[in-house]
């Protein structure tokens, strides 16, 4: 019987070569994520590939060269790609291969494929050079370019049968993907700053002095840049807190994913805060040898036994 249920799960050559594709994008361009995505299983880890390939196509447009319009046309291209999956249009012969394997995915899991029009809007809202007043303002780019990201991913995960709380678990999984774009966010405030582009609310560059922007590798003079970063810091500290309950809920090597990609993120946010100047040296990063420690970490399932345990204590 298992055999059979084996032989069912069994994509299809082509299919098959569509995940190797989508694979073999998540391998060599998710620098983060790709530590925790290759703790799944096999279905898991190619559902996971295929959303992270169709991912970065998007955002590849959002942050390509192209001119405004070319890029609004690409990205609704990308969007009728989407409707296809979404109406089962998609055969396993057709000529992209993410679609293939999104399609695939899609019938294989309850994938809330809307978070993906999700992340095209916001990609939209970045092309037509968007800027945040408020953290209110800033946190509707992030739920559709990261949150919708992490409650795709929760369909693909699924939660533990049981599982107390479970139907907050999109909420959380939207948190973590807020705490994640945070982290992004300051990490990347001087490439950014180079694009044109400044993610971080206006109030709060102005609260600091840094409405001057990040040009260089030094702060702004009479910026309390410091302080700037602390403030965001201590905010996605906040998000990841929350997001991470999450976590007790999620089987244990979903849960293992899920605290390989925020473990990673949460040391760069340390690195960041030790030294808040070296967002604006260069971008900082993590080892090779750091983001795989964090991955066996993560499978150990400590995080998760850690954050259960604090959870449980928080309860009334
Ligand atoms: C529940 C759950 C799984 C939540 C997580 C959701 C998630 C993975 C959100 C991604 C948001 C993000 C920071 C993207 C940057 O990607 P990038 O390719 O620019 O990142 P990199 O530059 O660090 O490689």
């Amino acid at each position: 019987m298992s055999a059979i249920v084996e032989a069912q799960h069994q994509p299809s050559a082509p299919v098959q070569a569509a995940y190797s594709y989508c694979e073999a994008v998540t391998g060599q361009q998710a620098r983060n994520f790709a530590y925790g995505i290759r703790l799944l299983p096999a279905e898991k880890r190619q559902a996971m590939s295929a959303l992270y390939a169709f991912s970065r196509r998007v955002d590849d447009i959002g942050d390509g060269t192209l001119a405004t319009e070319d890029k609004r046309e690409r990205l609704e291209a990308t969007r009728d790609v989407l409707d296809r999956v979404r109406k089962g249009l998609v055969e396993e012969d057709d000529t992209d291969p993410v679609a293939v394997a999104l399609a695939d995915s899609a019938r294989r899991f309850p994938i809330p494929l809307d978070g993906l029009d999700e992340l095209i809007d916001g990609v939209l809202m970045d092309v037509r050079g968007a800027t945040y007043e408020t953290w209110d303002d800033l946190k509707v780019y992030c739920r559709c370019v990261a949150g919708a990201i992490g409650r795709l991913s929760l369909g693909v995960f699924g939660t533990q049968p049981g599982a107390q709380g479970a139907d907050r678990a999109p909420e959380y999984a939207d948190t973590l993907g807020l705490a994640l774009q945070l982290t992004n966010i300051l990490r990347d405030v001087r490439e950014d700053a180079g694009n044109g582009r400044t993610y971080l609310p206006s109030d709060d560059l102005a609260k600091f002095g840094c409405s001057d922007g990040f040009g260089s590798d030094t702060p702004p003079p009479g910026a309390d840049f410091a302080g700037l970063v602390h403030f965001e810091v201590r905010r996605a500290r906040a998000l990841f807190a929350e997001g991470y309950r999450l976590l007790p809920m999620l089987d244990r090597r979903s849960g293992a994913c899920v605290a390989a990609m925020a473990g990673i993120y949460r040391r760069l946010l340390d690195r960041i805060e030790r030294d808040p100047e070296a967002v604006l040296r260069g971008r900082v990063s993590l080892p090779g040898r750091e983001k795989a420690y964090v991955a066996v970490r993560g499978l150990s399932g400590l995080d998760t036994r850690n954050i259960a345990r604090r959870t449980v204590r928080r309860r009334p």
